[in-house]
């Protein structure tokens, strides 16, 4: 296993689960010692209890040798970064990197996997940047082998995935992937290269595409006093439409829809081609913050010199993942304008600090209260769902509820005295009798 991210090391723990010996070579020597010690470097719910299993049965090794690593190893999986460039493309120096170490050290035949999310084209300039620096000719075959998992649930999407999708252009070889998987009950698609490493991408694009509809269904929803969640709900039940991925809310963030469906659009963009639909996904999320702090100003009035309370950092709950959270973007905004900020997550401040974000940050989810003129949830963690928020509600200095999630009880809420808003939430007289 090359990388040792949520991606490299869940498939990693999967194999070792499926009977399989791994190793994971990582150039991160810092995170190997971390592994090497049972710990696991971010917020994953339930892999540091595999960790400890495989590693103390010997099922599963770290090295920051890559060389040692290809050369013992009949199956190379590449999991390593593919972050987005200025233009919206495909960084893919990493992959690169590690072809070529797999070329180089190339002692027999492999068979080398790519699971990182790389644009159309990408496993057949993997397997030219091997060719070129193997020091003598030797057989070896690209498999494009896309990940799914969601951060948060890594582990069960990887041991209980929707399907497995497999692209070759030689079926011994995709057959041999396939057979890993044996123990897993999904269906298994066999298909081309190219068509992997597309259906890739058009998955996490048609995820945010339900996504950025009901938000926007949601601001409609404002405009006529219509609740969006009950729309959902009964478009939801049309088993064509599928009641998933439509909780309306303050957009979608993390470390993959917004760099690929920019890569995406460079795609469409490279065929000379206008993703229309595409385009209007990204519009609609990126105004969604914006319309939020509309919604927060009309109620508030101007933030300058107002304090406002942040519930909820990470990109969503159960990670610690903070890159392109609507957190960090809401913060940057109301900072702007001139409000104080308190913050609030039960884990983003215990594993990776954010730097120079301008808050002040609370140890406790009720220091938040204190003195605020607004709390903004913008994690839907448990805990603060679960919360007495009866009992708090005298501390605020102005009692408003921005739930950039709609995960809040709206109705127990405003019974409780606070105003509340969330987008396309109707106050439900029926409800509360
Ligand atoms: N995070 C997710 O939920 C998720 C889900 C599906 C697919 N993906 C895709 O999987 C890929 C990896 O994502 P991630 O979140 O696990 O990334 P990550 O950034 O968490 O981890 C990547 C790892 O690769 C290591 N690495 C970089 N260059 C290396 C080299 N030359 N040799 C060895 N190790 C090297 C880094 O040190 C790092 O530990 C990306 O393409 C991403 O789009 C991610
Ligand atoms: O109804 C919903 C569902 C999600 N979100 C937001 O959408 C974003 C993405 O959520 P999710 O898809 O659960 O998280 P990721 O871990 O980013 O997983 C996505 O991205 C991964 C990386 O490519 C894929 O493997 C997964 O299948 C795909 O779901 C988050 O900000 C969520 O808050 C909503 O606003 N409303």
């Amino acid at each position: 296993m090359i990388g040792t991210g949520y991606v490299g090391l869940t498939t990693a723990l999967m194999l070792c689960e499926l009977n399989h010996q791994v190793v994971c070579i990582d150039t991160d020597t810092a995170k190997l010692k971390q592994l090497k010690s049972n710990r696991i470097p971010f917020h994953e719910p339930g892999l540091e209890e595999l960790l400890n299993r495989h590693l103390s049965r010997g099922s599963l090794s770290f090295t920051s040798d890559t060389g040692q690593g290809v050369r013992e190893s009949d199956i190379l999986f590449i999991t390593v970064g593919t972050p987005s460039k200025s233009d919206g493309s495909t960084d893919l120096s990493q992959i690169k990197n590690v072809a070529e170490t797999i070329g180089s050290n190339q002692n027999g035949y492999k068979v080398v996997v790519n699971k990182s999310t790389a644009p159309v084209g990408t496993c057949e300039k993997v397997h030219r940047w091997i060719l070129e620096r193997q020091p003598r000719k030797l057989p070896v075959d690209v498999v494009c082998n896309p990940e799914f998992l969601r951060e948060g649930k890594a582990l069960y999407d990887a041991l209980h995935p929707d399907r497995v999708v497999i692209g070759a252009e030689n079926g011994k070889a995709a057959r041999f992937i396939r057979n890993l998987y044996d123990a897993i009950s999904c269906p298994k698609m066999m298909t081309g290269l190219r068509t992997a490493e597309l259906i890739k991408y058009s998955a996490n694009a048609f995820l945010a595409m339900k996504i950025s509809f009901i938000n926007e269904i949601g601001r409609l929803c404002d405009a006529h006093g219509v609740d969006v969640t009950d729309v959902a709900t009964g478009i939801g039940l049309d088993s064509r439409i599928g009641s998933r991925f439509l909780k309306a809310g303050i957009g979608w963030g993390g470390s993959c829809f917004p760099k690929d469906l920019a890569s995406l659009v460079h795609m469409f963009e490279q065929a000379d081609l206008s993703p229309r639909i595409l385009e209007a996904v990204r519009q609609v999320n990126d105004t969604q913050v914006e319309y939020y702090l509309r919604q927060l100003e009309e109620r508030l009035g101007d933030v300058r010199g107002k304090t406002i309370s942040i519930l909820g950092i990470a990109f969503k709950p159960d990670t610690d993942d903070i890159r392109e959270a609507p957190a960090i973007k809401v913060i940057q905004a109301l900072h702007k304008k001139g409000a104080f900020l308190k913050a609030y997550d039960p884990v983003v401040f215990i594993h990776r600090a954010p730097t120079g974000l301008p808050v002040t940050l609370c140890s406790e989810m009720s220091e938040t209260f204190e003195d605020s003129d607004c709390i903004f949830l913008l994690t839907e963690w448990k805990n603060f769902l679960h919360f007495d928020w009866k009992s708090h509600r005298h501390r605020m200095r102005t009692p408003l509820i921005i739930d950039g999630r709609n995960a809040l009880d709206q109705n127990a809420l405003t019974q409780y005295g606070y105003i509340y808003y969330g987008i396309g939430r109707v106050y439900s007289k029926l409800a509360s009798l």
